[in-house]
């Protein structure tokens, strides 16, 4: 199998913030002066400690104009905190859900741009985990928590700076004593706490894979009995689930033990800080600068601890999501190394830029001819399983020809199908229409040359109409009225409930095989494409529908080319070549 990047269920969280920064780069501005007002207002508040140390020894002193200044000053720090503290949290969650608004809608554009081979090697449950809880996650904590992470920092950062000016000495003690210690339960805490968390949002995406297949295989596990089976599966699966969960909540003990170390401290602290004060090396008021400071030094310690696991948790989201993000960018080849190199990380972001620029021209020129030649040439392909199924395979189909292709189940009919229309790339070989690479040609030129009806199209919620127009360019109701009449469909949208504004409430659940073939062979005539690719429906379709798919075909072919992977005698019968393929080779050409 040709190499490809797989997403990590625990990648690295070094540097998380570094590769995130193309993502916020454009709010630079916004995000310096959310942190600017943050500083301010955190100064605001370490401030008011050291006010009241000077109204302390002015009250020592009986001199009453300082100690009216000081409670004048305090009451301004109160009223500018609240002020301050109010505006940087708005700046903050602003600028913040900008870059979360960014990274979801990336998230959603990479995913739905992604290789059909990705998509099918990583479970569904986990991208959808990844671009939904894990986001919103980060969007609530970025609401909830990211103003209280900074100004925690800010309280830890200036406070040591304020105590330092006051006592060096005093101001040495606290940190030896105190420092070391609460680095040891916070590493301990990482080293516990990484991976549990990293497991648990795993094993959450374990859940939603496995509750995702029950909701769309729910046919079939009924008819073939095998809800017992998915049920044992999906209650092991919410077992572990619960273990793991369990597991990161006995790590966030660890982080009590800081209780512990600030007992200690204070104690230590009250011990030489009043010695210092019966030698008369620093004055009482400092001595309650210190007891005030260092309070709020905890505080801000207990309140780092209780925000470090939410931190934890939501920086292993934002490592999930960035890797989703690395590896799903289309423009990092598989030896392009680390995608924490931020460079990579700039290149993909300029090139969604770029992609985005080449979806709005949607005039931009084809440099490929309207019917062409399609070539398979040499192709070899593997599956994650890692077992070639196709080796080597040579077809030349010439425009306006129409083959069928047959042959025994898993002979490889399906994935030549979505080689030729571009859905997989081969590991070696190439696929080219008129003469160009399928993978040198846009998203939107591919789509346009060659179309795919797969066996079973796929449907979103919505109304028949916003189905049939699921092409490029948005066709409006009149194209697609235009194009049900050419293919004869009229008295079929009219027969459904309301014509083409009947909902699909349940997707493709209300249509039949044979319905939802209608549905893939009006979405093609939309798009007039040079090649249209047809993957018989295995079901068993009534003859009127039959009738209007054969009619249908009939029509669209004209001049076009059309291969048919044949599963009914009458279809193989009808067509001029037929190439069997047997174990991923061209067994017969016929004529
Ligand atoms: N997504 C996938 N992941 C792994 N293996 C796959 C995948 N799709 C198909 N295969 C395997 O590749 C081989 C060829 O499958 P393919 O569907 O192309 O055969 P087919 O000729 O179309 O069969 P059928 O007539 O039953 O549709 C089979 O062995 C199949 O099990």
């Amino acid at each position: 199998m040709a190499e490809q990047q797989r997403l990590t269920a625990t990648p690295d969280q070094r540097a998380v913030l570094r590769r995130a920064w193309p993502h916020m780069r454009d709010h630079k501005r916004g995000i310096v002066t959310a942190l600017g007002c943050s500083a301010a207002a955190t100064l605001t508040a370490v401030a008011v400690p050291a006010v009241i140390g000077a109204g302390v020894d002015q009250l020592l002193e009986r001199d009453r104009a300082g100690l009216m200044t000081a409670v004048a000053v305090l009451a301004a720090l109160a009223v500018a905190r609240l002020v301050l503290f109010r505006q940087a949290e708005l700046l903050l969650t602003t600028v913040g859900e900008r870059v979360v608004r960014r990274l979801r809608d990336l998230a959603v554009k990479r995913l739905s741009r992604a290789p059909l081979r990705f998509l099918e090697a990583h479970p569904s449950g986990d991208l959808l985990r990844r671009t939904t809880t894990e986001i919103a996650d980060l969007a609530n904590f970025v609401r909830g928590q990211l103003p209280d992470v900074l100004t925690v920092a800010g309280y830890l950062l200036f406070t040591t700076v304020l105590l330092l000016t006051y006592s060096p000495l005093l101001t040495l003690v606290l940190l030896v004593v105190f420092v070391p210690a609460i680095v040891c339960v916070l590493r301990l805490f990482k080293r516990v706490a990484n991976p549990a968390f990293a497991a648990e949002a795993a094993a959450a995406g374990t859940v939603a894979t496995t509750y995702r297949e029950l909701v769309q295989s729910r046919e079939m596990l009924q008819t073939s009995g095998g809800v017992g089976f998915w049920r044992q599966r999906f209650l092991e699966d919410s077992e572990h689930r619960y273990r793991s969960a369990r597991r990161s909540q006995r790590s966030l003990f660890v982080i009590s033990l800081s209780r512990v170390v600030q007992g200690v401290t204070t104690a230590v602290l009250l011990l030489v800080g009043g010695w210092l004060a019966d030698e008369g090396t620093i004055s009482v008021g400092a001595v309650v600068v210190f007891v005030l400071a260092t309070r709020q030094l905890f505080d801000s310690a207990t309140q780092a601890s209780n925000l470090v696991g939410q931190l934890q948790l939501t920086l292993v989201g934002l490592a999930r999501l960035l890797d989703l993000l690395d590896v799903t960018s289309g423009r990092l080849g598989a030896d392009d190394g680390d995608p924490a190199n931020t460079d990579q990380a700039d290149k993909a972001y300029e090139a969604d830029e770029a992609d985005e620029a080449d979806d709005a021209s949607t005039h931009k020129e084809f440099v490929t001819a309207a019917r062409g030649p399609l070539e398979v040439h040499d192709v070899h392909y593997s599956y994650v399983t890692a077992t070639e199924v196709l080796h080597g395979l040579s077809l030349r189909i010439a425009p306006g020809e129409r083959i069928g292709l047959v042959g025994p189940t898993g002979a490889g009919k399906t994935t030549l199908a979505k080689l030729v229309t571009g859905l997989y790339t081969p590991d070696s070989g190439s696929v080219s229409y008129d003469g160009v690479d399928l993978r040198d040609l846009t998203p939107r030129e591919l789509r346009t040359r060659v179309v795919l009806v797969p066996q079973r199209v796929h449907m979103i919620d919505g109304t028949v109409l916003e189905n049939l127009g699921l092409v490029p360019g948005n066709p409006d109701e009149d194209r697609v009225r235009t194009a049900v009449a050419h293919l004869g469909l009229t008295d079929w949208v009219a027969g459904l409930d309301e014509g083409l504004h009947t909902r699909l409430g349940g997707g493709e659940g209300m249509l039949s095989a044979g319905e939802l073939q209608l549905v893939g062979l009006v979405r093609a005539a939309l798009v007039d494409p040079a090649v249209l690719v047809l993957d018989e429906a295995t079901a068993d379709i009534d003859p009127e529908t039959a009738h209007r798919l054969e009619a249908a075909i009939d029509t669209l072919r004209a001049d076009r080319t059309l291969i048919v992977i044949a599963h009914r005698e009458s279809t193989i019968a009808r067509l001029p070549r037929v190439v069997r393929l047997d174990e991923g080779s061209v067994l017969v050409r016929s004529p």
